[in-house]
């Protein structure tokens, strides 16, 4: 459902607010529940019914799917790692800067092509809803819980950079960190 879709409770809500009884309430939702399952069914069970007794339509349908499925498939790689440095659509864009996301529009997931952090379309990533629920919790508990410092008392400006190309864009160096709780 999409983040603008209606939640079954505020379409519950919607109806009690515009004085339908629960009686009404439980009518409606029989109908849909009734009207949605066996229309789909029974038109696919009296669809294919008639094309088997009709060859040559199902022959059509076939040689269409074939037509449009079978193809050789082009197989088309985003490149979201070139997109995130390109100078023509970020400011600066190799400086660590997140507060250029604070006044901005962007959308992240996925409806604006120059920022696609967890990939667009119908293959974007199904785990953005936890995704971006954890993460967040994860790294406030590290900055709120701990003060952090490298080993050997280490300058953070000499922290290792450098990218590792494995499923996910790794640091080629984990990183190795002493936490000091803060309470
Ligand atoms: C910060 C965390 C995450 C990032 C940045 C991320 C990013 C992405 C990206 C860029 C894709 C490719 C989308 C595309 O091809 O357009 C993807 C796919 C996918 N992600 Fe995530 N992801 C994250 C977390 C998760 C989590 C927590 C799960 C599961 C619980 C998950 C499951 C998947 C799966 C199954 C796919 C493959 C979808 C497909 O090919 O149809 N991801 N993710």
């Amino acid at each position: 459902m999409s983040g603008d879709a209606l939640s079954q409770q505020d379409f519950l809500d919607a109806l009690i607010k515009n004085g339908s009884s629960d009686l009404q309430i439980n009518m409606l939702l029989l109908e849909l529940l009734s009207a949605g399952t066996d229309t789909s069914s029974s038109t696919v069970e009296w669809t294919l019914a008639e094309l088997l007794k009709h060859p040559e339509c199902i022959k059509k349908v076939e040689e269409e799917l074939k037509k449009e499925i079978d193809q050789d498939n082009c197989q088309a790689l985003i490149n979201f790692w070139a997109i995130g440095r390109d100078p023509k659509i970020w400011e600066d864009p190799l400086v660590y800067e997140p507060e250029r996301y604070l006044d901005s529009n962007l959308d992240f997931k996925g409806n604006d092509f120059e920022f696609i952090p967890i990939g667009a379309g119908r293959r974007t990533c199904p785990g953005m809803p936890m995704a971006t629920k954890h993460v967040p919790l994860i790294l406030a508990s590290l900055i709120h819980f701990f003060d952090w410092s490298l080993l050997y008392g280490r300058d953070p400006e000499d922290l290792d950079m450098t990218e590792k190309l494995a499923q996910t864009l790794c640091k080629e160096q984990p990183l190795l960190l002493i936490p000091k709780a803060k309470i």
